[in-house]
């Protein structure tokens, strides 16, 4: 209850000290914040793998305030975070919008380089140092993970084929428009020892080896028909339609950043559904953008621009 709300702090994975919500019990204080209507809460894997049913793990506590493992304070401080931008941005209250506990496990498996939403919580793993850092150090990773539990509570588009990098995509978008400063995903994370790069790149998925075009699409079998692929798609149609620019000789004006986020939040919530392929995702836009902006709006001209111009019709 509200008495035994406290705030906590600590260092992250970067070195930068952040504040957070945590709860004093019994000499304890928990990385279990109430303070927004909804539980967080942060766990110590201590290793188990992602499929283990001994998740999530041992709630983190400290006999200060402060908090020493900067994995947990980031996990615990970016999931706040990502609970704050859909309440404020749209209303949502927490990813299935009735309020659902948001629970995280740092330190999962050994050295993963990798981190998911399992279907109940999100984990990290450590990474090795190499390929990534401690993964729960990336806001965009976070914003990226819990979309899709978000997804999973709407569309639930189907983690396979043109509806899985759909489902890729979606992520990207939203830890994108949380991570506010620039259109790449896990660059706070990916490979320490090297500066300026990222595991993707919505303004130039090809940056990378991915796609910016459906005529370049991967249709083999791998990572369930390339869906960490195809986002890339998709991720350049969202960023045409935020910032603008040219793609295969085609014009896009941009329309912004929140704009971009209400009319893909709508399609999410109201056009797309399980089996969606990329030319339902330009129709779902499309109704989205003219719902919220108006038929012959130059939203609407915009998103039908950005889809042209990776090649979706
Ligand atoms: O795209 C992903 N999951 O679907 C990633 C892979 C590395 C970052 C953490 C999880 C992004
Ligand atoms: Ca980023
Ligand atoms: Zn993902």
């Amino acid at each position: 209850n509200a008495a035994n709300d406290a705030t906590g702090t600590g260092k992250g994975v970067l070195g930068d000290t952040k504040t957070f919500d945590v709860t004093y019990s019994g000499g304890y204080y928990y990385l279990d914040g109430t303070s927004r209507g909804i539980e967080i809460a942060t766990y110590d894997a201590k290793h188990v793998p992602y499929y283990s049913p001994n998740l999530p793990g041992t709630l983190i506590r400290s006999s200060s305030t402060t908090f020493s493992d900067p994995a947990a304070v980031d996990a615990h401080a970016y999931a706040e975070r990502v609970y704050d931008y859909y309440k404020n941005t749209f209303g949502r209250n927490s990813y299935d919008n009735k309020g659902a506990p948001i629970i995280s496990s740092v330190h999962v498996g050994n050295k993963w380089n990798n981190a998911a939403w399992i279907g109940t919580q999100m984990v990290y793993g450590d990474g090795d140092g190499t390929t990534f850092r401690t993964l729960s150090g990336g806001l965009d990773v976070i914003g990226h993970e819990l979309t899709h539990a978000v997804t999973q509570s709407t569309a639930d588009l189907i983690y396979q084929g043109e509806s899985g990098a759909l489902n890729e995509s979606i992520s990207d978008i939203f830890g994108a428009m949380i991570d506010s400063d620039d259109w790449d995903i896990g660059e706070d994370v990916y490979t320490p020892g090297i500066a300026g790069d990222a595991l993707r790149s919505m303004s130039d998925p090809t940056k990378y080896g991915d796609p910016d075009n459906y005529a370049n699409r991967y249709t083999g079998p791998d990572d369930n028909g390339g869906v960490h692929t195809n986002s890339g798609i998709n991720n350049k149609a969202a960023y045409l339609m935020a910032q603008g620019g040219s793609a295969y000789g085609v014009q896009v004006s941009g329309i912004g950043r929140a704009k971009t986020a209400n009319i893909y939040y709508r399609a999410l919530n109201y056009y797309l559904y399980s089996s969606s392929n990329f030319s339902s995702m330009r129709q779902a836009a499309i109704q989205a953008a003219t719902d919220l902006y108006g038929a012959n709006s130059a939203e609407v001209n915009t998103v039908k621009n950005a889809y042209s111009a990776v090649g979706v019709y």
